[in-house]
């Protein structure tokens, strides 16, 4: 048996040899779309501050205005944290997805992780989409519920385990899956998933992560993709959003109807065994809610990313299937992806190196994210620099 020192080592080597050793890039201030780095601001490519909140000074201005509540909440929401700066922000958030009522969570991974395992258990089915963030995987595995998963984005495969779970079962099947897929920006096929879930008396739920804030329909242009699919309450009826990325912020919310909140107020174990949410940030989100619902952000948002697709596809540039603020460029070979990271990087722009096992082995990927305060300047020589790291790492272009 070895020590933990010894397994420690052991693991810890493996990974650097396999070129998947990650590491923090620390920032002194990330101005967007600005990020400092020992030193030197380098424009950012890789963050998910799509509309540039995290840094708008009336943003920045309420959560200071915040923080005079308290710092910190002192307890978790049902205990003595939840302040009337919380019930604000759940109207607010309600409001822009359209939904009855919202709930906060701490972030993302918590909301995603204490929904699933509160509306799912032994004997009950969950049905995911094998791209599916890490989140949704782990609160269908820590749920006991038997886990069924079907090829990305492929309907047929999504009605055969449908189909599967409810021969087995009359219970409870929850299909989960990523409205916008956080590293391919693709989105799902989400008035077909609800059909089906109409079919198989399936519940849908839709993590609108990068969706939220960013899309929407013309009755609620914030919502995100199940309502820029056209679905309502009814027919996505647990959306989850997080208010770390579009909302440049921290924390998330489950949005659904009255009963739904109710309900995970009462049984999500994430929920309730925690700290509440800082009445700052929840501050700082609501100011961000509302700038959000103002043009023109989203819609600077969208010129830009049609901008770098018509630019990019000019360039020959291998872009993927997506319309949304995630652009990656799949490259394959994690040496490559990290040599042209740091090539750009010296060049004075950051791009995230993604590898697996955050995506599928084989499939390592630039990832790049636009943002509305990215100046079409600043796009053309993010492009101009990565030709060049792509030819020089000899990448066919
Ligand atoms: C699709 C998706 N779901 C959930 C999360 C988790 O959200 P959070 O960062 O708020 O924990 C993320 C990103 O981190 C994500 O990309």
């Amino acid at each position: 048996m070895s020590s933990l020192q010894e397994f420690l080592n052991t693991r810890l080597a493996d990974r650097r040899a396999q070129q998947l050793y990650r590491q923090h890039k620390i920032l002194a201030a990330a101005p967007g779309p600005l990020a400092v780095v020992d030193g030197r601001e380098l424009i950012t490519f890789s963050s998910n501050d799509y509309l540039g909140l995290a840094s708008h000074p009336e943003v920045i201005a309420a959560q200071q205005r915040g923080a005079l509540l308290g710092a910190g909440a002192t307890a978790s929401h049902l205990v003595n944290g939840h302040f009337d700066i919380h019930q604000q922000l759940q109207h607010k958030i309600a409001e822009v997805t359209g939904r009855e009522a919202a709930l906060l969570f701490g972030s993302g991974y918590m909301a995603n992780v204490g929904a699933i395992n509160a509306l799912v258990g032994r004997g009950d089915f969950v049905v995911q989409d094998k791209l599916n963030h890490a989140s949704l995987i782990d609160g269908g595995r820590i749920s006991g519920a038997q886990y069924l998963r079907f090829a990305h984005n492929d309907l047929h495969g999504l009605e055969r385990q449908l189909r599967r779970a409810r021969e087995k079962s009359d219970g409870k099947i929850l299909l989960a899956v990523d409205g916008v897929y956080s590293m391919d920006g693709d989105t799902a096929h989400l008035a077909e998933m609800a059909a089906l879930c109409d079919r198989f008396d399936a519940w849908l739920m839709v993590d609108e992560a990068h969706g939220f804030g960013v899309m929407g329909s013309d009755a609620f242009p914030c919502a995100g993709s199940a309502a820029a699919a056209g679905l309502d309450q009814q027919s996505a009826p647990i959306v989850m959003g997080t208010l770390g990325k579009a909302a440049g912020n921290g924390g998330a919310f489950i949005a659904g109807s009255q009963a739904l909140i109710d309900y995970l107020t009462q049984f999500a174990r994430t929920y309730i065994y925690t700290t509440g949410m800082p009445p700052a940030v929840a501050a700082g989100c609501l100011r961000a809610l509302e700038l959000m619902q103002q043009e023109p952000l989203r819609e600077t948002l969208q010129q830009r990313i049609a901008y770098f697709r018509q630019r990019a596809t000019a360039l020959a540039l291998p872009l993927e299937n997506s319309t949304s603020a995630i652009q990656p460029l799949v490259l394959g070979c994690e040496k490559t992806v990290l040599g042209v990271a740091e090539q750009l990087q010296q060049a004075g722009y950051l791009v995230g190196a993604i590898r697996p096992p955050t995506v599928p082995a084989g499939t390592a990927r630039l990832r790049i994210t636009l943002s509305a305060t990215h100046s079409q300047a600043q796009i053309d020589g993010l492009l101009q620099a990565l030709v060049a790291a792509l030819k020089s790492s000899e990448v066919a272009v």
